[in-house]
């Protein structure tokens, strides 16, 4: 059987979903004119446990980037997107996606509570994506879902380069939830940060502009894997 997303994250030894996002909010390209079957190629050689696809349109995506990648690889699927109601879940199942983003910023409480439980019962898993303490205290996942703090702000489109410190800073909130699965989400670049942040507590990380604007991913995760405890 095909384990969930969040075990498959959790077991990882280099625990990174790597991210297939084909623009920065300006509409710079982040392929660097590779193709997306390319990209997915050099994911799996580096050993992604799991792999993250922006589907908004903000970032140049699409549902159909989601199929794509979905007839390409095995591997569970996070679907990134702007997710607000269950038939948006439904489609997500349908394109082979294995978890979904939600954004407590986007969402009222109850309404975030509902979708992560409609999530679950469509056999995905809710990614709660927060950005503050207010945000951590409000959503109340339990166990089955992944909590990530976005490092960027998505009031400015992501267009900072994002503020790791917001993650080290907001751990004990996430851990405060009940999840099992704690993430750091955006703005990292550096193999020695991104140690750091496993170091500090965090189960996994998600890694999309950093990594595919790496000259080597090898060499990138050869450095992670050395910089840490
Ligand atoms: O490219 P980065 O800085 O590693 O960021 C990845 C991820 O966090 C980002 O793609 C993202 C965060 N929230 C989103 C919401 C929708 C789409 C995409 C996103």
């Amino acid at each position: 059987m095909t384990p969930t997303f969040a075990d498959a994250l959790t077991s990882a030894h280099r625990p990174v979903i790597m991210e297939v996002k084909r623009q920065d909010a300006d509409g710079n390209d982040l392929l660097a004119g590779g193709t997306v079957a390319e990209t997915v190629a050099r994911y799996e050689r580096a050993g992604a446990p799991c792999i993250s696809v922006v589907t908004g349109h903000w970032f140049g995506g699409t549902e159909d980037l989601l199929a794509e990648v979905a007839a390409l690889t095995e591997l569970p699927l996070l679907r990134k997107d702007f997710v607000t109601s269950r038939s948006q879940l439904v489609r997500t199942r349908e394109l082979g996606a294995s978890a979904v983003l939600l954004t407590a910023k986007l969402l009222p409480a109850g309404v975030l509570a509902r979708l992560a439980g409609h999530a679950l019962e469509l056999g995905l898993t809710p990614f709660v994506e927060i950005a503050d303490e207010a945000e951590a205290v409000m959503v109340a996942p339990g166990p089955d879902c992944v909590v990530a703090v976005n490092n960027k702000d998505i009031t400015t489109r992501e267009r900072s380069p994002g503020d790791l410190g917001r993650s080290t800073d907001l751990l004990p909130a996430v851990l405060a939830t009940g999840t099992r699965c704690a993430v750091s989400a955006g703005g990292i670049t550096d193999p020695g940060r991104a140690a750091r942040l496993l170091d500090a507590g965090y189960a996994g990380l998600l890694i999309g502009t950093g990594l595919l604007g790496a000259p080597s991913l090898t060499r990138w995760c050869a450095e992670l894997d050395a910089a840490r405890a």
